[in-house]
Order: C-alpha cells, then structure tokens, then sequence
C-alpha cells in the first residue's frame, strides 16, 4: 500500500519510468523571486567535465550543498558539500513535505540564458544507492526536460516543460531506463535556477 497521498501530482504516462509533476509547490515567496535571491547569494562555480578524454567547461553554473559528508562524484569530480544555507533548508523541509521523502544534498543549476544547457544523463551515480529517488524543483524561466529511453527507439523523445515552482519527482526505474537533459535554445530565455534534491547513501572514498 502506498501511504503517501500523491494526490496534487500529476502521473507522466512514460512506461519504466515512475514521474510525478507538481505544477507549483507551496513556497514562502513567489519562484521568481526566489531564483533572484538563489542567483545573487549562490557562490557559483563553472565546473569542467571530461567526456571521451576532451575536458571542456560545463554549459552553466553549479553549486553543491548538503549534510557534512555527503560528497557526490559528479560528472567525473567529486564536489564537496556547502552547508545548509537558511533558505535552501526552507526549500528542502518543503520539498521533503511535497514529495514524502528524505534529502540530504541538493544540487544547483543555473541556466543563465538559452545558450546554457545539460547533455543528456541518468542521475545514476553508485552513491545515490538503487532506484534513487532525485526531487527536481525549477525557478524562473521556463525550459524543457527533454527524456529519452535508454533503448527502445521506438519511443519518442518527451520533452516536459518545467513552468517556475514546479516539482518534479523522478524515482523507481526511471534513472535505470531513460536519460534526460536541457537542450540549448535558439530563442531569448531568462534565467533558470534547477534545485536536485538528492539523498546520498554510500559514501564516496
Ligand atoms: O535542470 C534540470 O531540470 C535538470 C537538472 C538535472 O537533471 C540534474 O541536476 O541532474
Ligand atoms: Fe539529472
């Protein structure tokens, strides 16, 4: 029996995938101006990656916040936690609220403008344990979740516009069998900031 009530989500029809949209999540302020305070007071740092031996820097801006300890491998880095800012506390107690589960780390995301973007990926990392379950909450300018099945070329991409206070819970076999992204885009776009909210249960030597 499932004793959460996810009543005010919305379930994406996508099959070996476990989805759940909250359009808008209640907040203390409006997302808007939450992503404002987010993008003035964050300590962003560009990462690199290195992908097929080329190091390049990352299309946006990150930051990793969590418990002491939880250090995540991150697209080839390891990125040791800041700790709980006042607001970010706020946002996961409400998340966690939302969603009817833990967190300990979140991840920051900010898309400056329609030219910042996020290659595909599965949020697969050992770390994050099996069938983790990864709350993704957007503020600001609207962009596209674009998912894409691991195999089946039968299935079409799903491209999931992510509208400010939105919520998003990917969990079960979701990261085992689709990958997802940000595509760039050729249109003006404001802002975005992307919270992960993530629960870290192995830690990494
Ligand atoms: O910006 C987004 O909506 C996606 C973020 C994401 O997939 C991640 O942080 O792993
Ligand atoms: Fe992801």
């Amino acid at each position: 029996m499932d004793l959460f009530d996810h009543s005010p989500f919305e379930r994406l029809p996508l099959p070996d995938a476990d989805l759940l949209l909250l359009r808008r999540i209640a907040l203390s302020a409006s997302p808007d101006a939450l992503a404002e305070r987010l993008i003035a007071d964050t300590p962003w740092r560009r990462e690199s990656i290195t992908l097929w031996g080329k190091t390049r820097l990352q299309p946006r801006l990150l930051a990793w916040y969590g418990d002491p300890g939880s250090r995540y491998r991150y697209s080839g880095r390891t990125l040791e936690p800041l700790p709980w800012t006042p607001l970010l506390r706020q946002l996961k107690d409400a998340v966690e609220r939302a969603s009817g589960a833990r967190y300990n780390s979140v991840l920051l995301n900010y898309y400056r403008d329609g030219r910042d973007s996020m290659g595909m990926h599965a949020d697969d990392e050992p770390e994050l344990g099996a069938r983790p379950t990864v709350a993704s909450l957007s503020l600001g300018a609207e962009r596209k979740l674009v998912f894409r099945h691991r195999w089946r070329k039968d299935l079409r991409p799903v491209r999931l516009p992510l509208p400010s206070g939105s919520l998003l819970v990917m969990s079960g076999d979701t990261q085992a069998h689709w990958k997802h992204g940000i595509d760039k885009l050729r249109r003006a776009c404001g802002p975005r900031i992307n919270l992960t909210f993530r629960r870290i249960v192995a830690p990494v030597r």
